[in-house]
């Protein structure tokens, strides 16, 4: 279970608090307006902004004194910070070390995890030879290859047209449930939330609100959401 306890968090004057728990495995879409503090949500999760009260826990460890790499996360962000000189499957082998020279185990596991993404025969060419959904497939893969339990996903699929969002969000979830793993996925796109998401997280007005039914939310929207909607 991700716990988020009585926190609070920011940059200068913008606060945001959040008090909730989120079960494992879940999926849950973080949605609402521009400058709502979504990204600052994420990154108090992993760990890259310090929280000024409360406490991020992960199956009742805390996990706010502990470094981005130290935490049980693994994040996905919009550009996908793929290395433009070395090929996608030495992209995907950092997952598991930061060695040029992979073992034959290691390899093994790079060639899986490129075939699960449907990159098999990929491995070979490097950014620039790819398509952009080819790359986000390769973050995706370098994301999965940590084996963490708590996915977080910035916006990673808003530079691609409607149908390859679509095809990349069901290969999250498809994954992710094969993983079990919990994810918290920022999206600017309502429909995001509805085609994979079991909660939705509704950041506004300082407040992120505890992760309410998809379809419930949608069906019955809070103000805040009726306003973002609009
Ligand atoms: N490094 C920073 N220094 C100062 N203020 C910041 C910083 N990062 C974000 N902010 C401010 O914090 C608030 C929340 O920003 P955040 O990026 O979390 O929002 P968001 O919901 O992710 O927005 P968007 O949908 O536009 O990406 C905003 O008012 C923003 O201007």
């Amino acid at each position: 279970m991700l716990e988020l306890e009585a926190l609070s968090a920011g940059h200068g004057d913008f606060r945001l608090t959040a008090d909730w728990t989120l079960a494992p495995g879940r999926i849950a879409a973080v949605l609402g307006p521009s400058g709502g503090g979504k990204s600052t949500l994420l990154d108090v999760v992993a760990g890259f902004l310090a929280p000024e009260a409360g406490r991020v826990l992960w199956q009742g460890r805390d996990l706010t004194p502990l470094a981005p790499g130290a935490r049980p996360v693994a994040m996905l962000f919009q550009d996908n910070n793929l290395f433009p000189h070395l090929t996608a499957a030495e992209n995907v082998a950092l997952a598991l070390t930061p060695k040029r020279r992979l073992t034959p185990e290691q390899r093994e596991r790079v060639e899986a995890a490129l075939d699960r993404v449907g990159l098999s025969g990929f491995g070979a060419r490097r950014p620039a030879q790819l398509s952009g959904g080819q790359q986000g497939r390769v973050a995706l893969a370098r994301a999965l290859l940590q084996r963490k339990p708590l996915l977080l996903l910035d916006e990673p699929f808003s530079a691609l047209g409607p149908a390859q969002r679509g095809e990349m969000l069901d290969l999250v979830a498809e994954l992710a449930r094969a993983e079990g793993a919990t994810v918290l996925m920022v999206t600017h796109a309502p429909e995001d939330a509805r085609r994979v998401a079991d909660a939705v997280v509704l950041v506004a007005e300082g407040r992120a609100a505890a992760p309410a039914p998809t379809e419930a939310l949608f069906a019955n929207p809070p103000p805040a959401l009726r306003a973002y909607l609009g």
